[in-house]
């Protein structure tokens, strides 16, 4: 194996400009496979941008992206990548369990008992039969985690997976990206506590107004959230 087969994520020159505004400015990024990368920074400099764009959701203005030697092309979804955005689209009136079975029909590749065992993974109770709407939102947050990782991912990108969580929660997510880490999952993950990007990463880059730079100062002050 050379150098070339261990990248799982490689970004060259990544643009994004919506309307005149440059939302992702001349992004270099590589991820070697297997370790957990993060990506801290306020509200708004662009890193669930990132990771759409990544994810192939959103199509680049400019620049490269390939994900373990394969370049993305937009509009497809790659089966390989697990993602966790703030919004997890669930759909209210069915229960978590209904959720995934729906989502795990479009590629078709997982049994129902794995979607259950996924669900117990993340600490949900497959028969629960209550619809999501009456989840909690760190229990909605669990869901949607559950959803990034039951088809198995190669790379899994959470933004913000503590969100809604409480001390159990969190610390329950951190033990399962470090079991899927030993997996050899690279993870990509975007995270305002310092705690977790101190305690979860390999690498640390910083977003700041759609540019993203190495980071190795890490302190509450470097991480807050907005400016007020
Ligand atoms: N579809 C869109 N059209 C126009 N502007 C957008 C669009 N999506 C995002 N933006 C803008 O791009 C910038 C980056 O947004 P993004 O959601 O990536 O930030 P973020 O770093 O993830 O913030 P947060 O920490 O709040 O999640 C923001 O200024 C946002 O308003």
């Amino acid at each position: 194996m050379n150098g070339h087969n261990d990248s799982a994520v490689k970004i060259v020159n990544l643009s994004k400009e919506i309307k005149g505004h440059k939302i992702l400015k001349d992004i270099h990024l590589e991820i070697s496979r297997g370790k957990i990368c993060g990506i801290v920074g306020r509200n708004g400099s662009g890193k669930t941008m990132l990771f759409k764009v990544i994810a192939g959701l959103i199509r680049p203005t400019s620049g490269i992206i390939e994900i373990f030697g394969n370049p993305i092309t937009s509009g497809k979804f790659p089966k390989n990548i697990g993602l966790l955005l703030d919004k997890n689209g669930l759909l209210p009136h069915y229960s978590g369990l209904e959720n995934l079975k729906l989502l795990a029909s479009i590629n078709n590749i997982i049994s129902l008992e794995e979607i259950k065992k996924t669900l117990e993974i993340v600490g949900l109770d497959p028969e629960d039969k209550r619809p999501t709407k009456y989840y909690s939102l760190g229990m909605k947050q669990r869901l949607g985690i559950a959803q990034a990782i039951m088809e198995k991912p190669s790379l899994l990108i959470l933004d913000e997976p503590m969100n809604g969580l409480d001390e159990d929660g969190v610390a329950d997510i951190r033990n399962l990206i470090k079991n899927l880490k030993r997996q050899n999952v690279t993870i990509l993950l975007s995270s305002h506590n310092s705690e977790d990007i101190n305690l979860l990463c390999d690498e640390v880059y910083k977003m700041d107004k759609g540019c993203l730079s190495a980071f190795n100062n890490l302190n509450e002050n470097n991480l807050q959230k907005s400016p007020k």
